[in-house]
């Protein structure tokens, strides 16, 4: 019985629905602080675990379908593996290195059988993926500044939802800057989750500028003592020159208070969008030098290898992904749990 197909223990927390967006309401002229605290989250039901979360992915149907159909150890396996490695996002100069791998060792006899080769084929994963599991820590600055980025609807403002909430459970004063200034419901859908969580956000209303909403916050964040400090801010894409360049000014903007800030640029991507999400981080990273990732989404329609991607291709740090839509959702980073949750349950101990 080969132990690493053991599914990590399920992680039982207590969960609570993200706050729906509600209405953009009238934008108010000068910073507000929205403070309401409420009563505490009624427990959710416990969280399923990753293989759950990731089984309907191209990634963990594709290989089960494979091993199921062909379980005999030859070469035509390794070439229908490399076919669906490459067609789960993993990248084709990623997939090919991998099974070539895998091929020479087949033929000097190391695998009795194809659960071997399976065996083989996690560690290899599991190699490529530990060098970007690392965690974030928001401490060594007060306030530990977060300035999250990305493309338009990857999750981004979710994501800040779910940060809040996980840094404030572990006892941080968090206070979030709502400036996503651009996108209608995008400051009330932060406020209403700040209100809800009773999570402090700063935020001037749509249309305000949005570096100078990061620039109060983090005063206030300041004489507040608060301990870190997540900046919104709106999607955008390469094409659109004026928002990108705002992306520059807040972050020239925030040094003018802490030559360090922002200690964190987080770039959120959506797991469905495939290796369009390369040339994303390509972008941003110019314009920003991103210093960390988000995966979210990997529960929807994800293939599941874009993980793997960008890992080559960046060797950026993946702090979370976005499992589902619940606050606990987004779990840090774990590069066992990952593959173990899109390969094969072949012991049936999944
Ligand atoms: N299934 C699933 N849905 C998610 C996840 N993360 C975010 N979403 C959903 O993705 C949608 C977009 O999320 P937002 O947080 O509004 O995206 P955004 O990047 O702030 O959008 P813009 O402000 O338009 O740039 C929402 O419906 C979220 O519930 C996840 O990990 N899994």
């Amino acid at each position: 019985m080969l132990k690493f197909w053991k599914k990590k223990p399920a992680e039982g927390e207590a969960g609570q629905p993200e706050a729906s967006p509600a209405p953009a309401a009238q934008a108010p002229a000068t910073p507000q602080t929205s403070t309401a605290a409420t009563p505490a989250a009624p427990p959710a039901p416990a969280k399923r675990g990753w293989r759950e979360r990731l089984s309907g992915s191209a990634f963990a149907r594709g290989l089960s379908a494979l091993f199921t159909r062909h379980p005999k150890l030859d070469d035509e396996l390794l070439d229908e593996l490399e076919t669906t490695l490459i067609g789960a996002d993993v990248g084709v100069e990623t997939s090919s290195a991998l099974v070539e791998d895998l091929r020479r060792r087949m033929h000097k006899r190391e695998f009795a059988d194809a659960d071997a080769l399976l065996a083989a084929l996690r560690q290899a994963l599991v190699a490529r993926l530990a060098p970007v599991q690392q965690p974030l820590r928001p401490d060594g600055a007060k306030p530990f500044v977060v300035l999250v980025v990305g493309i338009n609807g990857v999750g981004k403002t979710t994501t800040i939802g779910k940060l809040a909430r996980r840094w404030r459970d572990e006892g941080r004063e968090v206070l979030l800057a709502a400036g996503d200034t651009f996108r209608a419901a995008a400051v009330e859908q932060l406020k209403t989750w700040g209100e809800r969580n009773g999570v402090p956000v700063i935020a001037q209303g749509q249309g305000a500028d949005a570096a100078s909403v990061i620039f109060d916050a983090l005063q206030a964040a300041r004489s507040r003592g608060a301990d870190v400090l997540i900046a919104d801010t709106a999607g955008r894409l390469h094409t659109q020159g004026g928002l990108m360049d705002e992306l520059s000014k807040i972050a020239r903007v925030l040094k003018k208070l802490d030559p360090d800030a922002p200690h964190e640029v987080l770039m959120v991507i959506d797991g469905t969008t495939g290796q369009n999400a390369l040339s994303q981080v390509r972008q941003f990273r110019q314009l920003v030098g991103v210093t960390g990732l988000v995966v979210t989404k990997l529960d929807g329609t994800a293939k599941g290898g874009v993980v793997f991607a960008l890992a080559r291709e960046f060797g950026l740090p993946i702090r979370f992904v976005g499992l589902g839509e619940q606050a606990t959702d987004l779990q840090p980073f774990d590069a066992e749990a990952y593959v173990d949750g899109l390969l094969p349950d072949r012991l049936g101990q999944g």
